[in-house]
């Protein structure tokens, strides 16, 4: 039975806990305090289980990111024949919740450094499950909990790192406490390091430097992902993506990742992103390419003449097919989508695998920039799609940015035929 840890007193935590105090009768709801269930204002209710906020961090619109996380460790579940979790930033306790009634988790251990959390996350994880033997709570700094299951060889199949900010201070003691074949579900809320706005800090704390580039929130993906690949192969380990999703309240950046051991050979798909500022094409190239590449589509040889690289990132698929295929099945058969349910959901996890396609390179097009540089309107997108999938291209919507296109096409094909589709009159 696992020790719990006493209290870890707050003046000596090595890293930052800051959790935001929120008045108990209200949530943050769509960046705004809103007033909620005036006649308990603490108690929320998520796919049904009912369960106490008090004063504890929470979020109503991180929902769609726990059911992504509850789908995928249930597919998980289901392949592997058991699952164990640790939870390790949970708050009320909402996701272990979840963990243990929608993902049939054998076992779920539920961290929060902060104590006073005790009896509202014990009391949470009574109501949805008596058997105390599958549940502990402790307030251990994430990364000592993480580390002493290690050192007691007690590994997790999923270990879910909800931080403020960056996840990257949790990665190595994460990946140490995981099982191989484990998924890592790791949450970054550092949009200003994605944006380019501070490239040296991103380079310190996620070792990439990042430039400003119009799909910033797709790099931000990819720098989560790049650094927990570098982190994994410090360990001797590989992480793949199976889901990326990027939420604009926060913003939040989530992914959940699953580590093995490296085949030999693999293609690590961790090296550049350039993008070139005078004609809006961007590439991924790798490390043996860097230095000696310019912009492949207008030629601008170097950064003097607008071609700036951002890396090293994950320059591969954002979304494993296979998985998001598994999970829309399971989400269709608990009523979750299908039948006018979860329409959001569903057209999030259908724009997903679309965006799972690997002949997709990083990146998308936002339809409005590529109509100003090129001084013209733009065709429908559903247009402009289905004849770039008509010419062999591959061409997807991003789940990032609705008004947006990911494709293999090059920038000057591309505004070519959108000026061929805008001249057609439409019937
Ligand atoms: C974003 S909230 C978690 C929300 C929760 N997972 C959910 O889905 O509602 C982050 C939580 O992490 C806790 N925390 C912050 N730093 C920590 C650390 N270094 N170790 C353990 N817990 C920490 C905070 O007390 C806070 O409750």
């Amino acid at each position: 039975m696992l020790a719990l840890h006493g209290c870890f007193p707050k003046s000596l935590f090595p890293y930052p806990i800051g959790t935001p105090k929120l008045e108990t009768s209200t949530v943050l709801c769509k960046d705004r305090i809103l007033k909620v269930n005036c006649c308990n204002p603490n108690r929320q209710t998520e796919r049904g289980i009912e369960f106490d906020i008090g004063g504890a961090f929470y979020r109503h619109e991180s929902s769609t990111g726990r059911d992504l996380g509850i789908l995928a460790a249930s597919v998980y579940r289901q392949s592997k024949g058991g699952l164990r979790v640790l939870d390790a930033m949970c708050g009320c306790g909402i996701r272990s919740c979840r963990y243990l009634m929608e993902a049939e988790a054998d076992f779920v251990l539920a961290n929060d450094a902060n104590d006073e959390y005790r009896d509202l996350i014990v009391g949470n994880l009574k109501q949805v499950e008596r058997d105390e033997t599958r549940w502990v709570v402790c307030h251990s700094e994430a990364n000592r909990v993480l580390t002493e299951r290690y050192l007691q060889r007690d590994f997790f199949d999923l270990i879910d790192i909800d931080s403020f900010g960056s996840e990257s201070m949790f990665l190595r003691s994460a990946m140490l406490a995981l099982r191989l074949g484990g998924l890592l579900y790791l949450t970054n809320t550092d949009g200003y390091s994605s944006g380019g706005h501070r490239p040296r800090h991103s380079l310190d704390a996620y070792g990439a430097f990042v430039r400003p580039l119009p799909f910033a929130n797709e790099i931000g993906l990819r720098m989560l992902i790049g650094g927990a690949v570098r982190e994994a192969a410090v360990l001797g380990y590989h992480v793949t993506p199976l889901f990326s999703y990027y939420a604009y309240h926060g913003p939040v950046f989530r992914v959940m990742l699953r580590m093995n051991r490296p085949k030999i050979l693999e293609n690590r798909d961790y090296g550049f992103i350039g993008y070139c500022n005078r004609c809006g094409h961007s590439q991924a190239f790798s490390w043996e390419e860097l230095g000696k590449i310019g912009c492949s589509c207008c030629n601008s040889e170097g950064s003097r003449q607008g071609f700036v690289v951002s890396g090293p990132l994950w320059i591969g698929p954002l979304h494993s097919s296979d998985h998001i295929t598994q999970m829309l099945d399971l989400a269709a058969e608990w009523g979750w989508v299908g039948n006018g349910a979860g329409v959001e959901l569903e057209k999030l996890l259908k724009h997903m695998l679309d965006e799972s396609d690997p002949r997709l390179p990083p990146g998308y097009i936002k339809l409005d920039e590529m109509t100003r540089r090129a001084k013209m309107n733009g065709p429908p997108l559903r247009m402009l799609m289905r004849t770039l999938q008509e010419m062999g291209y591959a061409a997807s919507r991003s789940h990032i940015a609705s008004s947006a296109i990911k494709t293999d096409c090059g920038m000057a094909v591309l505004t070519k035929l959108a000026k061929e589709l805008v001249s057609i009159p439409q019937s």
